[in-house]
């Protein structure tokens, strides 16, 4: 691969997170300090379950959403077969949501950005899963400890997503060919950015990611046990297709 191709494998991955991004960095900025009052958070803790687990569902599906056009528009991805793109999708696209979203929480309050203002874990104690509402805060602040620019945040998206070990790729080769370009994407900028220590420390954070998704699934099978229609009826297509 020569320096060209990563320099264009760079700017192709970056342009399509910066056009995908859902909020750009500086608007979630400017509101890391509008935060819910006492009385939006307490209507949100009344909300029965299964309205907020809807609530969520449909905010996530959204998130989903613009992570599914981040991928279609890495040449990478594109090129691969409709199979093996729908199998890294459905195996990664919560990855990168949960990486972008780290984006959206102001660790110095430990709040996250969440239906047009800042919120912390207590708002979603209706959800009855507060273990994956404090496991994606910390997984938050562990990420936001890197304090990775956006570009640096892009490439380590796509490497997240473009995932040669995700079960049931028809193209694994094809797979693998286009996560070593990330790879060397990823590893040309942080040598640029004199950050070469970053890349193990991100390579420690692709496992966390996995299982806070399996505790996702797992939360959402234990939520589908007790409310079986609500998933079934209210639940956006996307998000059953991906996770249930
Ligand atoms: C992601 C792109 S962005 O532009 O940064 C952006 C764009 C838009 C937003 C607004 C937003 O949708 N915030 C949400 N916050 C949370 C949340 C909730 C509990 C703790 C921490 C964050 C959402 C969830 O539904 C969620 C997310 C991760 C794991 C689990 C869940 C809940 C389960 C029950 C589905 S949606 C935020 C950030």
């Amino acid at each position: 691969t020569s320096m060209m191709r990563i320099e264009e494998v760079c700017a192709s991955i970056v342009r399509s997170h910066r056009e995908t991004s859902q909020y750009r960095l500086e608007e979630l900025q400017a509101l890391r300090w509008k935060l819910f009052s006492r009385e939006e958070v307490h209507a949100y803790q009344s909300k029965s379950m299964d309205e907020m687990w809807q609530y969520c569902a449909l905010r996530l599906t959204d998130a989903v959403q613009y992570v599914v056009e981040f991928a279609k528009r890495i040449p990478g991805f594109r090129q691969l077969c409709q199979n093996d793109q729908i199998v890294l999708l459905k195996n990664g696209s919560m990855e990168v949501v949960l990486v972008r979203m780290s984006r959206a929480f102001n660790t110095e309050n430990n709040t996250v950005f969440f239906d047009g203002k800042f919120a912390g874990t207590e708002l979603f104690k209706s959800l009855g899963c507060i273990d994956l509402i404090t496991a994606v805060f910390d997984f938050a602040h562990s990420l936001c400890a890197l304090r990775l620019t956006e570009q640096q945040a892009a490439l380590f998206s796509a490497l997240v997503l473009i995932n040669s070990d995700r079960p049931c790729l028809e193209e694994r080769g094809r797979v693998e060919r286009a996560r070593k370009e990330v790879e060397l994407a990823l590893s040309h900028t942080l040598h640029r950015d004199n950050q070469d220590g970053l890349i193990h420390k991100l390579y420690q954070k692709v496992s966390v990611l996995k299982s806070l998704c399996n505790l996702h699934i797992e939360k959402l099978r234990w939520f589908r046990q007790q409310n079986p229609l609500t998933v079934h009826s209210l639940f956006p297509p996307l998000y059953k297709e991906l996770f249930a």
